[in-house]
């Protein structure tokens, strides 16, 4: 029998991007693989300071990941996938999804153990245009309309450093880049879905190789987390499906009951009704498709209840 292949994986160089190639890496050299890290700076990581979705969009951070497989610099590139586009570009493919890391988005706050415990005219610090609205609609409900709700960009570190510095009584993130850093003690608080809705893909592992590499596929077939894997292409097909890109505010978060799939989606504009577009179903899933399937009825339900695309796209 041949020995496993060594397999280089191209990385964007911030922490948490470090700590995900780093933890597929010890994967794969548990199987015996020789594997080695090329670290790389993207477009994306370069102008950490700008909204992103003013200025392209998650491809920036892919991009550059790809230019090193397509030219044979690297085999594989670890990502976020809630920072995957919907549509790989020609000649590229998942390989695989991994095991899921708490989905739900955290409070971090030294001052306020939720929104409701905020001082008076306190500002909360994101990123997302998905929890802008999400938050903006919580706090509506607590008739906090006192509370702003200011960006916040930049990696986990300088985004803790702000609220340190007192910029923010409190921010949002994603629980699972914390708990993956060993910043799990920094929350203070998770929002449940129904609170704050995740992401399509937050918290999942994606592989991502060049299509022509079927013996990477192979190779990574492992490391596949089926249950994962599903939810994930059925939230992903409602960004699809809606036209997704990080500039709509769009949420998309499937759950396990049984054998059945449940497949909740919120949309909102930021400078609209408070009150969120919500949408949801639950399918016995077992395939990619079925799963897809799910959520092309969803994304077709939330439209209908007046959820669109931003200013003329598809
Ligand atoms: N938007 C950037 C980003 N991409 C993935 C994560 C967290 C880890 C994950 O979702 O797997 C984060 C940070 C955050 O949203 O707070």
């Amino acid at each position: 029998m041949s020995s496993p292949p060594a397999i280089t994986i191209a990385t964007r160089e911030s922490r948490l991007a470090l700590w995900q190639a780093r933890h597929v890496q010890s994967l794969l050299e548990a199987r015996g693989h020789a594997v080695t890290l090329l670290g790389m700076t993207t477009l994306g990581d370069q102008i950490l300071d700008r909204t992103l979705s003013k200025v392209g969009g998650k491809g920036l951070f892919v991009k550059e990941l790809e230019h090193a497989l397509a030219d044979g610099r690297a085999d594989i590139a670890v990502h976020s996938l809630k920072d995957v586009p919907m549509e790989l570009p020609e000649g590229f493919a998942l390989a695989c999804v991994m095991e899921r890391e708490d989905p739900r988005d955290a409070w971090v706050s030294p001052h306020a153990a939720g929104l409701a415990d905020l001082p008076q005219g306190a500002v909360v610090g994101t990123s997302s245009l998905r929890r802008v609205v999400l938050l903006r609609e919580a706090l509506a409900t607590l008739g906090r309309a006192d509370v702003r709700i200011e960006p916040l960009r930049g990696n986990l570190d300088t985004r803790l450093r702000k609220l340190d510095e007192g910029q923010y009584q409190g921010i949002v993130l994603a629980a699972a880049g914390l708990k993956r850093l060993g910043l799990g003690d920094r929350i203070r608080a998770v929002f449940e879905p129904t609170q704050s809705l995740p992401a399509a893909g937050q918290g999942a592992l994606g592989i991502e190789v060049r299509a022509d590499r079927a013996d990477l596929i192979e190779a990574l077939r492992p490391l596949a987390h089926q249950a994962t894997w599903l939810r994930v292409a059925a939230e992903r097909a409602v960004s699809r499906a809606m036209g997704g890109s990080c500039s709509m505010p769009l949420a998309a978060h499937a759950e396990w009951v049984g054998e059945r799939l449940w497949l909740r989606t919120a949309w909102g504009e930021p400078e609209g009704a408070a009150t969120l577009v919500r949408a949801e179903d639950t399918a016995s899933v077992a395939s990619l498709d079925e799963a897809e399937a799910l959520g092309a009825r969803v994304a077709a339900a939330l439209r209908a209840a007046g959820a669109h695309a931003p200013h003329g796209e598809a």
